[in-house]
């Protein structure tokens, strides 16, 4: 690949006429820090404004996980990066909408977290039988209020989606396709061979067509956008507390968080 950026949190390919951008930090079960998120980023954007590319593939290396969000390890009362919560994570979810060409989730492991919020927002979501989804926040001292909250509840509806957020349960590949958060669940075997199809159809389909469906079906759930950004920095206030500095302390300390005495 010509003036390919040099990456160290990502592996970028493209295989076919479709970008395959596999996050590549399987110690912290892909979780994300500050510069896996600039270089997902330059990654859309090279794949965005490549003529050879139909079609994306966002995923995780490795079989345990797609992406668990933020890496607790790097989280001080803010992550290590830029941007709001020091994650540039609004810039990601924009591009991943605005990004003309169809993105796909391909679910390898638990798509957890911030991990779970980037499945929801990616077109089309294609799981193996072994992959979990489940939300955190409220475990962890952290909080999607945007894309992770009203774009999951229009996927999912409301009832659904708050019991993702409020009891964090570990669903597996067949409930979120029961409850509309997948749209195909394949043997792990057969993960590679069933995207590269979806790949492969969405290469003979017409790019205009589709740059314009996505634009469509964007427009109608857009003004989750400014939602989300209201919503990145009541987080960032939240992350200076101590009751959310307890989520990540009990997380990074493999122990239960004591959340009660926060109770007013
Ligand atoms: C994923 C688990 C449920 C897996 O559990 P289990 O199978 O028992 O394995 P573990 O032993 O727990 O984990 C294995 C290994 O991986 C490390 N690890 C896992 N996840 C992370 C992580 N997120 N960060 C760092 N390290 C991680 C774990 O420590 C183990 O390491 P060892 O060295 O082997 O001990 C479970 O792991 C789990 O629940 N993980 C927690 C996930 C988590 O807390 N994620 C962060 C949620 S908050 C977030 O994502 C916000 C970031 C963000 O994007 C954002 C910020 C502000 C506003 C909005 C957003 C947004 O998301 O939109």
């Amino acid at each position: 690949m010509a003036n390919a950026p040099a990456f160290e949190d990502i592996i970028y390919e493209v295989r076919g006429r479709a970008a395959w951008i596999i996050i590549n930090r399987p110690k912290v079960y892909n979780a994300f820090r500050g510069q896996t998120l600039e270089e997902i980023i330059k990654a859309l954007h090279l794949a965005g404004n490549d003529k050879d590319v139909a079609s994306i593939v966002l995923t995780g290396a490795g079989d345990k996980a797609f992406c668990t969000g933020g890496d607790q390890s790097a989280h001080d009362g803010n992550y290590d990066g830029r941007g709001v919560v020091g994650l540039p994570i609004d810039e990601l979810q924009g591009l991943i909408r605005d990004t003309p060409k169809p993105i796909i989730a391909r679910v390898n492991g638990f798509a957890i977290g911030g991990g779970n919020v980037l499945a929801t927002l990616c077109d089309l979501t294609i799981a193996s039988d072994t992959a979990k989804f489940g939300q955190v926040g409220p475990r962890v001292g952290s909080f999607d209020g945007g894309w992770g909250t009203a774009l999951l509840a229009r996927h999912v509806g409301e009832k659904k989606a708050k019991e993702i957020w409020y009891l964090n349960e570990v669903y597996t590949a067949q409930q979120a396709a029961d409850m509309g958060l997948v749209n195909k669940v394949v043997p792990a075997a057969e993960l590679d061979e069933a995207t590269t199809k979806w790949t492969d159809t969405l290469a003979e389909r017409s790019p205009t067509a589709l740059a314009f469906l996505k634009r469509s079906f964007n427009a109608d759930s857009d003004s989750i956008r400014g939602i989300s950004n209201l919503a990145l920095h009541a987080v960032k206030l939240y992350y200076a507390t101590p009751e959310s500095q307890e989520g990540v302390n009990a997380f990074n300390e493999k122990r239960k968080p004591d959340f009660y005495k926060f109770l007013e």
